[in-house]
């Protein structure tokens, strides 16, 4: 016959992982849990009976429970209800003072977190006749019993050890158990707030230096309204000096200007002068254009006059070399012809009909031919005929060139050169 009541007394220590080590050395309010088997039939021993009054009466008054004061509105039904047992009073009286209501009754469950949290289903708490139906003589292919689990842990005893379960006596709330509840949407006010922000300072009124009549303080204008300075005609400003720069003076140029013209006049120093000539009135420098004799020298730099006095000069010198040969003077034997002799050069058959052409028949010939063909070499022999033929009058002969070079590679002048039309140096 089992008289006495195995229990079992669970403890969890609520010291939680990760926590420093200040909140590890607080005392740690524990949870009590007592898990009853009895039978209906048995009844208490007088030695437990009496070991559990010691227990109520040596048992520490309960702090006061953490949920209380952080959660006023989610603590329990008050104490005397029909499914809150009063604390101190022992197992065996609540079981044998079953709740006045009937075992069908149905009540609010024991909520530990506040009233913010999900409400659970109302269960039935079995009364004295139910545990007794259950552990007594019962039908074991009856429907076992509801069970009330108010833990996790209780509920996996209850998986464990079969149905035979269940009371709890007293509950008590760890401090940690209330940490995940922080980001609960509570009722009251949170005594950590922002600081209130301070309020934006009036801007001063912008002060308007032109304006000469600023609006008063009390005056107010709307944005519409435009400033009285722009009623006033605008001030007649002197016309500015063309010859100056267009840049409207500054304060910062004016005062650079006034300083650069204090500033005395930079002097080369002493030792450096040169010692001035003194003005003879006998040396006057004229500084008159001369040519230089490289470019005298070209016949496209000179006057068609001056070619033909410079070939009358020739001509003059070749006859009185050619009479003193003629008489056998000396001196005038010694003397070199000015004009060299070009190299012995045999003309072609066809240099030759052309030659003869134009110098026998004097007819116009235009002759042609690629480069190096001796085209070059027949003009000269031509020239040298017709200058040969025409000796006594050699203003007959004219040899011109549309271009300088090539009329320096036939010795003779450009055709601007021949008619006496030049250089344009002056508009037309
Ligand atoms: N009949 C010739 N006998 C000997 N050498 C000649 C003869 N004809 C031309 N040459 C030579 O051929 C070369 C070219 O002659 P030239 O300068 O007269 O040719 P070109 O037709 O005038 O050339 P370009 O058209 O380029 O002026 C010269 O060196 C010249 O001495």
């Amino acid at each position: 016959m089992k008289t006495g009541i195995s229990g079992q007394l669970l403890r969890r220590a609520a010291i939680p992982l990760g926590r420093s080590a200040k909140s590890r050395a607080r005392p740690v309010a524990v949870a009590h849990v007592h898990h009853l088997r009895f039978s209906a039939a048995a009844a208490p021993s007088p030695m437990l009976k009496k070991a559990l009054q010691e227990k109520a009466a040596n048992q520490p008054p309960p702090p006061k429970p953490l949920a209380k004061q952080f959660f006023p509105l989610s603590s329990r039904a008050p104490a005397g209800g029909a499914s809150q047992p009063k604390r101190g009073s022992s197992i065996m009286d609540m079981m044998r003072k079953p709740p006045a209501k009937p075992s069908s009754t149905t009540t609010e469950p024991v909520q530990s977190g506040s009233r913010n949290s999900v409400p659970r289903p109302p269960t039935r708490v079995p009364d004295g006749r139910a545990f007794a139906a259950m552990y007594g003589n019962s039908d074991p292919f009856k429907d076992p019993p509801d069970v009330i689990s108010y833990f996790d842990d209780a509920r996996a005893l209850s998986n464990t050890s079969c149905s035979n379960i269940v009371s709890a006596s007293s509950v008590y709330f760890a401090e940690e158990d209330f940490s995940d509840d922080e980001n609960l949407d509570l009722d009251f006010q949170a005594p950590i707030a922002l600081p209130p922000l301070p309020r934006p300072q009036p801007r001063p009124a912008a002060v308007n230096k032109y304006d000469p009549h600023p609006p008063s303080n009390t005056s107010a204008l709307s944005w519409s309204q435009s400033s009285p300075s722009h009623y006033v005609p605008p001030k007649r400003q002197p016309a500015p000096d063309l010859q100056q720069t267009a840049k409207r003076d500054s304060p910062v140029d004016a005062e650079s200007t006034s300083q650069v013209a204090k500033k005395p006049k930079r002097e080369l120093p002493k030792s450096w002068a040169k010692p001035q000539r003194e003005a003879s009135p006998e040396v006057v420098e004229v500084s008159a254009p001369r040519a230089s004799m490289s470019d005298a020298k070209w016949p496209w730099n000179r006057s068609f006059s001056e070619l033909q006095a410079e070939k009358r000069m020739k001509l003059k010198m070749q006859q009185k070399t050619s009479t003193a040969r003629q008489t056998g003077t000396p001196a005038a034997a010694n003397t070199k012809p000015t004009t060299s002799k070009a190299a012995p050069i045999s003309l072609s058959n066809e240099q030759r009909h052309v030659k003869n052409l134009v110098v026998e028949k004097g007819q116009s010939v235009f002759f042609t031919g690629p480069a190096g063909t001796g085209k070059s070499v027949l003009m000269r022999s031509i020239i040298q005929d017709l200058k040969k033929k025409h000796a006594r009058d050699p203003e007959r002969v004219a040899v011109t060139a549309s271009t300088g070079l090539a009329a320096c590679n036939i010795g003779g002048m450009t055709l601007h050169s021949f008619s006496g039309i030049g250089l344009v140096q002056v508009c037309v």
